[in-house]
Order: C-alpha cells, then structure tokens, then sequence
C-alpha cells in the first residue's frame, strides 16, 4: 500500500523515531545524502564512470576536462544539510563540486549545520549571491561543463514563495540552456513546490517568481510526499525515486505512522475481482444506465459497454421512446428499458434485481434534473455524473439533501465547481503560502459536505469518501496516459464504476478499482486510444492481473 505523506506527517514520524533515540538527525540526514547520490548513479550510470582527479580551488569550473562537475545549491534548512552531504560525498569520489548556500552557515539548523562543516573541509561553500551562471560565460568556455545540477534549496519545510533574490528557476535555466548535459536533480521536491499541494508557492507581485523549475529526477525519502503525485507536482519532479532512510526498520517511527494511518493519503489500489467464482449472472448485479434523447445516447452507451465488461451480469440502458430505436440499433449484450419521465423511472426502479444505477453521461440537464431524485430516492448505489452534477449548478444543497452513502460522483474540474464553488475557488486561488490548499483538500471537503465519495477526475485523480479515506490515482511517471485524456473517456470510467457498484462492491472500492482499471485500459492500448477502446482492454487487463 504505497503511502503519500504531507510534510507534517514526514515530520511526525521522523522526529518521534529522533526523539525515541533509535536514530539521530545526523545518521538520516546521511542516509538521505547517501540515497540522493545512490539515485543519481542509477540514474544515470555514466556519471559513475571514473574520471581524472578534480583540479584544486579556486575555480573547479574553469577546467574544460578531468573531474565530473557539480553544481549544489543549498538552502537555509535540512533539505540543505542533504545536499552538503551529496556535494562531500561526490567529492569524495573525486568530482569537482561548487557548493552555494543561500542563508547564513551559523543560522543552519544543527545537522545541517554539522554537515555544512564536513563540506567545509573537502572544498569551499559560497554564498548564494556568487551564483551567477548568467555572468559565466559559455561561449569562450570561462566556466565549462556542469554535468549535474542539485537543488537542496528547500524541501518540506517551504513556506512561502521562493524569493526574487534566488530566482532559483531563472538561474537553473540558465545554467542547464547552456549545458547540454547537464542533468538535474532535486533533493525531496523541487524548490519552490509545496509538498503537500504539488503547487509552486508563487509570489504574485513577483511575475519572475512564476517560471516554472522542472527537473529530470527527484529524490524523496521514506515516502513519496502527496505533491509529488499531484497538480504540477509530476511536471516538476520529471521522475521520482524513494529511498529508504532506515525509518521503517524502527519501532517508534512505525507507531507514529500507525497514529497517522486514518489520515493517510494512498496511491490507489485495486481490489482484485474474482467474477469465476460464482457463475449466475445475477450475482454479478443488474445495472441501469440512463440514456439521453435522440442522437444524445453515445455516452450512456460507451458507459453501458464499460460497466458489462467489467462484469455486471446485466446490463440496462434506460431510453426515452425517441431514442429507443437508434438505441436498439447499436447494443448486442445490453438490454433496453423504455425510461420517459419520473413515474416511469420509479416503476422500473421497483425490480429490486437493479442494484447500480448511472445518471449523467449525455442525459441532458431537463432529463437529469426529472430523474435523479427519483434515482436517489429508491436507494440503490448510484454514480452521479456529466449533466447529472450540472442539473444541480443552480442549487448544490438541494443535491446534498437527496445524496446518500451508496452514491459516487465523479465530477471533472468544471463540474467540481459548479456543485462547490467554494471549495473550487480555494483550490484554484494563488497558492502563496504552504502547506497550500490542495486537490486531496478540496476532494476531502467535497466528499464530507456530499456526504459521498467523491471521485474528482484528472490525471491525478482523487477519489475521497466522507469519513476522509483518500487515495490518489495517479496517471503519472511510469502510468503516464496522456491520451487517456479523449471525448467519452470519463462516460466509460462512469460505466466501470456502476459496473463494479452492482457486483456488490462498497462505493470507495468501486470508484478506486475502477479509476485504476481505466488508466490500466489505456495503457494496454497506448496512444490513438478513443474512448470505445478503453473497455475492450479489459480482458487484456484482467488476464495479465490474474482475474
Ligand atoms: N532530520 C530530518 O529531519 C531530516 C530531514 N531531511 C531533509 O530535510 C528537509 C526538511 O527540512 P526543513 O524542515 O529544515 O525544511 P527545508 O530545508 O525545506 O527549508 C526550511 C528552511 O527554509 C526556510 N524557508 C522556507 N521557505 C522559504 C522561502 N520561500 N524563502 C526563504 N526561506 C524559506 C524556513 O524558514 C527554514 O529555515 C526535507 O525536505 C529533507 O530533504 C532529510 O535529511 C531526512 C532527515
Ligand atoms: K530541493
């Protein structure tokens, strides 16, 4: 179960395994500098190719061949301390290494402090100010090639935006538009990015402030932190790598995070479907998928096809009588239902085999706002989305009041908005001062107020139910889907959802499964995905799960 922490709760369970004495600061810190050069060898393995001996100080850079060389900017915290001992260490294999720290060495906090000294010893650190890549100049080779670029400016500990004084993203920028091989990592999170939201904290008097620090490689430790899996997060990060620093082996760090474990945000599992072992297809739930008008039914039938491949044992699309026709022509293994207006709808709702219902997917706003009261009166698990979500801009509460706990919606930013406009200006307002107020916040918030799980797409989904449970699925780094991002694709994820809703599984569940499912789907095809494809990787899927 792969855990996200935010910053507080890297913190609580590193000082709670500092304060038991099982470990020192110091031996984390030099576990974290050992796993950031341990990262960047496996990285990239041609830097671990040994070269001639580093020329003396002054003025490493202005040798054109023999050592590997550095650039490691530190900053006034511990993230600082983990990067002089990345610098004492790459020294130590001989490469020629230009430390900057920005802030005074005798305000460091003591490990860093400590750390500062070592690298101290092995060559000089200067002050942040004499970093100035702008003023090196590469044409007459003054300064020469910098192979790799650390940043150890800040990590959990940012608060605020990163001041116009370091510019940090300017002065990387240049240095790496120069270099061609420079590679760049970042020590925990790029600086600059809150770990807690994945936003750049950005001062907005400050338009320098805002260029965007995107590095190739970020090394974390113990956990990936929740910003390195969503909002900018990814985009900045390049490529994450967690290493270990020794904190699950101790017992005291182990009962901080079992303190912390209702609080903790996952990475999204799936649970494992097991359709074989019971064989009658009414076991397997009888779902209802309500249609749209003439020529609107496309949605409701690409979500019908989703939720019968991921194995309702039936599957209904309910159709006004304009539709009935054009919809007869275009389903095998689904059935029709003439749905007109409310009464209708109830009626059918009376065969107690329908256990999952889906409203939204090209309904039509008249039509939602006619049935979906009527949906979530008969109490039946139900997903709520598109139009169905939309229906209720005009008045959010009149939904809430109705919602009940076998309801998922999975509204996509637009829709997120128009039901909690709140919660969506608080997540879309500047993020100035960290932790900042995130997409896992606001999906949490929704949840609670919906009194539902709420599944708030993206390629970082969060899917979050009322007691706070929360998970992110995340289409990133190695599950990256860009084309995921195609017309009728979330009117399929909407399909797998009540698909998984009439087997019997709980609302978190289905939604978590099935948002896996779908990124899983599309990486099975890969790119020139259109939405119809997606529930025809099932099989493929499903075979290579095991299922
Ligand atoms: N012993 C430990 O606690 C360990 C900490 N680790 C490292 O320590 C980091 C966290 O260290 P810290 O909590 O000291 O935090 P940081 O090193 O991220 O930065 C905090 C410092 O920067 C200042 N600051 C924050 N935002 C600023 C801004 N925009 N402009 C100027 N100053 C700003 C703060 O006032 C504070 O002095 C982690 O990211 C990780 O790299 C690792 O070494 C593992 C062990
Ligand atoms: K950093």
């Amino acid at each position: 179960m792969a855990e996200l922490l935010t910053a507080a709760q890297m913190r609580a369970i590193e000082q709670a395994a500092i304060a038991s004495g099982e470990v020192t600061g110091l031996e984390l810190m030099e576990r974290a500098g050992r796993g950031v050069v341990e990262a960047i060898f496996e990285e990239w393995p041609e830097l671990a190719e040994e070269r001639g001996p580093a020329p003396a100080p002054p003025g490493y850079l202005q040798q054109e061949e023999g050592a590997w060389r550095a650039v490691v900017l530190c900053g006034p915290g511990n993230n600082g301390g983990d990067g002089f001992v990345v610098a004492r260490l790459l020294r130590a294999r001989g490469w020629a290494v230009e430390v900057f720290l920005y802030g005074a060495p005798d305000k460091l906090p003591p490990d860093a402090r400590a750390n500062y000294e070592r690298c101290c010893e092995a060559g000089k650190v200067q002050a942040f100010a004499e970093f100035e890549p702008e003023n090196w100049n590469w044409q007459t080779g003054e300064v020469g090639e910098v192979d790799l670029i650390v940043d150890a400016v800040f990590g959990t500990g940012l608060v605020r935006p990163v001041g116009s004084e370091i510019w940090l993203h300017e002065k990387i920028g240049v240095l790496t538009s120069g270099v061609v091989n420079a590679r760049r990592v970042a020590i925990d999170l790029p600086s600059g990015l809150c770990a807690d939201s994945g936003k750049p904290l950005i001062d907005t008097q400050d338009e320098i402030g805002r260029g965007k620090l995107e590095f190739e490689l970020s090394v974390s430790f113990h956990r990936e932190k929740v910003g390195h899996r969503i909002s900018d997060g990814p985009a900045f990060c390049g490529k994450t790598v967690v290493k270990s620093i020794g904190l699950d082996d101790l017992p005291s760090s182990r009962a901080a995070a079992r303190e912390l474990a209702s609080e903790i945000v996952r990475l999204t599992q799936p649970r494992l479907l097991d359709k074989a072992a019971e064989s009658h297809k009414y076991t397997h739930g009888h779902a209802l998928i309500l249609s749209g008008g003439s020529g609107r039914t496309g949605a409701a039938r690409l979500a019908a096809r989703g939720a019968l491949r991921i194995g309702a044992g039936l599957v209904t699309l309910g159709v006004p009588p304009n539709a009935q026709q054009e919809v007869a022509c275009q389903i095998t293994a689904l059935m029709l239902a003439r749905i007109d207006g409310a009464e209708g709808f109830a009626a059918v709702l009376d065969d107690t085999r329908l256990n999952a219902l889906c409203l939204g997917p090209g309904m039509g706003i008249e039509r939602a706002r006619d049935l979906v009261p009527v949906a979530l009166a008969a109490r039946c698990a139900t997903v709520l989305d598109a139009d169905a979500l939309t229906a209720f801009a005009e008045d959010p509460a009149e939904l809430f009041a109705q919602l009940h706990e076998a309801c998922v919606l999975t509204p996509h930013g637009g829709e997120l908005a128009r039901l909690f406009p709140d919660i969506a200006a608080k997540l879309n307002a500047p993020a100035m001062t960290g932790p900042a107020y995130s997409k896992v916040d606001a999906t949490r918030e929704a949840a609670k107020r919906a009194g539902c799980v709420v599944l708030f797409k993206g390629a970082d989904t969060v899917i979050a139910a009322p007691d706070g449970c929360c998970s992110v699925n995340s289409a990133h780094y190695e599950r990256s889907a860009p084309w995921l991002a195609t017309a009728g694709s979330g009117d399929v994820l909407a399909g797998f959802i009540t698909g998984l809703l009439a087997r019997g599984f709980a609302p978190m569940q289905a939604a978590e499964t099935a948002a896996w499912l779908h990124v899983e789907c599309a990486l099975e095809f890969g790119p020139g995905l259109i939405a119809e494809d997606l529930p025809e990787q099932l099989p493929a899927v499903f075979r290579k799960l095991g299922v």
